[in-house]
């Protein structure tokens, strides 16, 4: 057992999977805004189901913890409020640990946060089967990078602390453009999934195929314009291929609307619609689907 202490704020999918992991192998303390049960399970991507008990406790009755790593496991919409809630609470300066989807969040915490921050992106799966657990849907890879390019050490030793604990990572100097790459395979396919209400798979069919296609040109344009290197195998295919792997998902962002949740569209569509607009781009596709998404309602040109 390590004795850095981890502490994760967002007890979510995401925030669940990640402390029922680390509990194994270091102290793990989980906040949230509303109280959880103690006793968690986790239900394995094979089916095993495994409980765990965890320290449990709110932002409110947080006491002043001194932790080596502060996780923040929110929705990128919820990120500055939490961190803000629970820096006011801790004593000394984390390391911050940002897992959110998009490129927002990272950049303006990157600023705001006096110590490390590490950002983290991850294709590990996981939903929430209610307040007692979370199921690992599918297992992925976490990289792990700084902004900065000054805390290669600290993602190894992060990298090493998850690997241990059973979620594969690995640290990464190329993060920027990891997340960016990330943002673009979520731009492609949540908000139009959202918007029809279909599964990812169905994007491959008549009539969202060719929808697809002109939100791909859009972002591969911007991120030409932004300087962000392209897969080695273009946009297209990297966006298809995604499309393929995950075909039978409901995206995050058609589960948020299903469940009338607010999206992450502003993380997701919000950075590449400000690289538009500053270059002067006409991106009629993404500015329609961040419009549904916004008051509910779209057309496609
Ligand atoms: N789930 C996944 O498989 C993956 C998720 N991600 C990314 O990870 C991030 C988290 O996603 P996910 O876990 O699915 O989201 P969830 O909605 O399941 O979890 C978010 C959690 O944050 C809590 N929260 C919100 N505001 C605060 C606050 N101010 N203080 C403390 N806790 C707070 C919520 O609490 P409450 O219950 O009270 O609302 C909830 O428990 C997102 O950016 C997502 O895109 C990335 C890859 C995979
Ligand atoms: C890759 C994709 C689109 C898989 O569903 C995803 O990350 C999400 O649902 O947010």
């Amino acid at each position: 057992m390590n004795d850095a202490m981890h502490l994760i704020v967002g007890p979510g999918a995401l925030g669940r999977l990640v402390a029922l992991h680390l509990a194994g192998v270091a102290p793990v303390t989980v906040a949230g805004r509303r109280t959880l049960p103690a006793a968690q399970t986790l239900v394995t991507p094979e089916g095993v189901r495994r409980t765990v008990p965890l320290d449990m406790t709110t932002l409110a009755e947080l006491p002043p913890l001194a932790p080596a790593y502060l996780h923040l496991t929110t929705k990128a919409y919820d990120a500055h409020a939490a961190y803000e809630s629970t820096m006011a609470r801790l004593a000394g300066d984390p390391i911050l640990v940002l897992w959110q989807n998009g490129y927002q969040v990272q950049p303006e915490l990157q600023r705001r946060h006096p110590g490390p921050v590490l950002c983290a992106s991850t294709t590990e799966g996981a939903w929430l089967t209610g307040d007692e657990g979370v199921t690992h849907a599918g297992r992925g890879i976490t990289y792990l990078g700084d902004l900065s390019g000054h805390h290669v050490e600290r993602c190894r030793e992060l990298a090493a602390t998850l690997n241990r604990a059973g979620l594969t990572a690995e640290a990464v100097t190329d993060i920027e453009t990891r997340l960016w790459h990330k943002l673009a395979i979520n731009a492609a396919i949540n908000p139009l999934v959202a918007r029809y209400r279909i599964r990812n798979g169905q994007l491959r069919d008549r009539p969202f195929r060719p929808m697809v296609e002109r939100v791909v040109d859009e972002v591969a344009a911007i991120m030409a314009k932004v300087g962000v290197s392209p897969p080695p195998a273009g946009w297209h295919t990297l966006v298809w291929q995604v499309i393929e792997g995950t075909a039978n998902n409901r995206a995050s962002m058609l589960q948020d609307v299903l469940a009338g949740r607010p999206t992450e569209r502003d993380a997701i569509l919000g950075p590449l619609l400000a690289a538009a607009q500053r270059h002067g781009l006409d991106t009629p596709c993404l500015e329609a689907l961040y419009g549904y998404l916004a008051r509910g309602s779209v057309t496609l040109r």
